[in-house]
């Protein structure tokens, strides 16, 4: 059975609130036209942190920090994120919102392209958020897997989203109606990999869920 709308806004009025500052984080990601994780793909994220129970955590895309908080929150422990954002606009206010949510110990902001930024890194990390630009996943893709620790986590937000951008004109952006040739390119790979083993699910916009053997 397909869920339509209408059973997805019945299945989201179920959720519990979250947190006073996750939600002020998200009015304001809103406010300022900032793409953050949707809230039936938040839930699954969650529950693979709660069941994973990741000692490191990866993420790629910070934007300002939304994720990472949201995340942060379901970790215990000593467990530790280190997140990635190459805009400079946006690395200030993912600053001041780890601040906010006290979480400046917690939680490490490296700055730069995610693809050089991680070949400085050692890793093993036992879970990644891949969730920056949707056409670069799959150059991202070799050194996630270096730093994936075995029986790690990936999990890629937006693997289904709508195509490439056939028309840009300041904030209207039109997309041809096709999943991202890119991002087929990604899903593909990452199915067919020797050692990962990788499950697409229509949430959202499309969420991957691999696990490194
Ligand atoms: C969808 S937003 C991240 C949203 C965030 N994970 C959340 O849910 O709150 C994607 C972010 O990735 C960043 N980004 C895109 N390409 C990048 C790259 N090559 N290296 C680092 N960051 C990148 C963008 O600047 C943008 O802020
Ligand atoms: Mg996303």
């Amino acid at each position: 059975m397909i869920v339509d709308e209408r059973m997805l806004d019945y299945i989201l009025s179920l959720d519990r609130d979250e947190s006073p500052l996750v939600r002020t984080i998200e009015q304001e990601a809103v406010r300022d036209y900032v793409p953050i994780i949707r809230k039936e793909s938040r839930n699954l994220l969650k529950v693979l942190l709660k069941i994973k129970k990741p000692g490191a955590v990866l993420e790629v895309g910070t934007a300002i920090g939304f994720s990472a908080v949201l995340m942060a929150e379901c970790l215990t422990g000593d467990s530790h994120i280190t997140t990635i954002e190459k805009y400079e606009k946006r690395i200030p206010i993912a600053r001041r919102n780890f601040q906010r949510a006290g979480m400046e110990e917690k939680i490490t902001l490296l700055e730069g392209d995610a693809a050089e930024v991680m070949k400085g890194l050692d890793g093993p990390y036992d879970f990644i958020f891949m969730d920056a630009a949707k056409g670069q996943y799959i150059r991202f893709l070799p050194e996630v897997l270096r730093l994936l620790a075995p029986g790690g986590l990936l999990v890629s937000d937006n693997v289904l989203q709508d195509g490439d951008v056939v028309e840009s004109r300041y904030a209207v952006v039109r997309r041809n109606r096709t999943i991202h040739s890119r991002m087929r390119e990604y899903l593909w790979t990452l199915k067919h990999m020797d050692g990962l083993e990788t499950m697409v699910l229509p949430i959202g916009d499309g969420m991957t869920v691999s696990v490194k053997e």
